[in-house]
């Protein structure tokens, strides 16, 4: 039996697009199924300052294939060196969409993160008073904090004292991936959403390490136990207009992540649509995959939802997604979730 699915073309709220021979491999993968995209600026060296991103949205604009409908919405990357008023010319411009907290050495290409959350006072109020949402990597970074742990104890000790010191910031949680996130998220007074990316509904801790080490499940926040991801399948699936998709894909050649020190990220960007239809139709709630990637988003930044559509069919054979995607530096791993996929994007 053939099921159709027909919603507005969505958006990813949270994307890495890298540079150079990467970005040109990787581009094409999103720019086909999503009209928009939160650009992540954790490049080598950072998107730090309004011309970083006017160069590198021409770098991406540049990439694009012919005839693609995409459009990048950009990011600063938050030092402690940031200039508020860099900031507010490039939100005014309506060059930057929002600015990416990273807590230093939270995650991959954070090390110009911010460690003395004091130094940036002066640009968080300057975002709340212009209504520039702040996107939050969502993890501490103390040592002795279990990894499982770091996003709850984030939420308490950096998330709720900053949005406390800051009334009126809008914040976006990023890529939450724990029942605390979530409930925070749900529970919180004042502008705050959370983004919930395709993988952490698919796969668990057990997935990641039980029979052997699977390095292409390992991203950050780091996949967390069953009843997590649960709590994570049913707010995405629950119309709450707080949650949306920001998929987190983030490529990574296969060599970087295949290591003794693999690198963090999941490369989502080929299959999303179809693992997301999966996700939903096993939850009962087609009816809600619109509001997750395609609704609520755009309310949250405040721009309008997009006018085209997608379909999706669910047809009686697997849906063929290729293994990997090449670039001229070596293979990036498409992400399986382990079973078939039977959605496509028609
Ligand atoms: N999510 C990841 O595991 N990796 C991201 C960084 C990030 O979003 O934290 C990356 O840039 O590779
Ligand atoms: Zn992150
Ligand atoms: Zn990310």
């Amino acid at each position: 039996m053939t099921r159709t699915l027909t919603i507005r073309r969505p958006d990813d709220w949270h994307l890495h697009l890298r540079d150079d021979a990467m970005l040109r491999a990787v581009l094409p993968e999103t720019s086909r199924d999503f009209a928009r995209a939160i650009i992540m600026p954790n490049l080598v060296p950072p998107v730090v300052t309004s011309s970083d991103a006017v160069a590198y949205r021409d770098r991406i604009m540049d990439a694009l294939p012919q005839g693609a409908d995409f459009k990048p919405l950009m990011t600063l990357y938050l030092t402690e060196d940031t200039d508020p008023a860099d900031v507010r010319a490039a939100a005014q411009s309506g060059l930057i969409t929002a600015i990416k907290l990273y807590p230093a050495g939270a995650t991959t290409n954070s090390a110009s993160g911010v460690s003395n959350f004091d130094k940036v006072r002066p640009v968080l109020e300057t975002m709340a008073e212009i209504g520039l949402p702040l996107c939050f990597h969502g993890e501490v970074t103390d040592p002795t904090v279990d990894i499982f742990d770091r996003e709850a104890v984030f939420l308490e000790t950096k998330l709720d004292p900053i949005r406390r010191a800051t009334p009126g910031l809008k914040v976006t949680l990023e890529h939450i991936t724990t029942k605390d996130g979530i409930d925070y998220v749900a529970g919180a007074s004042g502008e705050i959403a959370g983004t919930i990316t395709t993988h952490h509904l698919m796969i668990n801790r057990n997935h990641l390490l039980a029979g052997g080490i699977r390095p292409h499940y390992y991203c950050l926040p780091v996949v967390k136990r069953a009843t997590h991801q649960e709590a994570l399948r049913k707010a995405a699936t629950s119309g709450n207009p707080r949650f949306f998709l920001g998929t987190d894909s983030a490529p990574h050649l296969d060599g970087a992540k295949e290591s003794a020190c693999g690198c963090a990220g999941c490369f989502t960007a080929t299959n999303t649509m179809a693992c997301l239809a999966h996700v939903f139709e096993e939850e009962n709630a087609l009816d809600k995959l619109e509001a997750f990637t395609s609704l609520n988003g755009p309310a949250h930044y405040g721009l309008p939802v997009n006018d085209a559509t997608l379909t999706l069919t669910k047809g009686d054979t697997p849906t063929p997604y290729p293994s990997h995607i090449d670039t001229p530096d070596g293979r990036v791993t498409v992400f399986d979730p382990g079973h078939p996929l039977m959605w496509r994007v028609t």
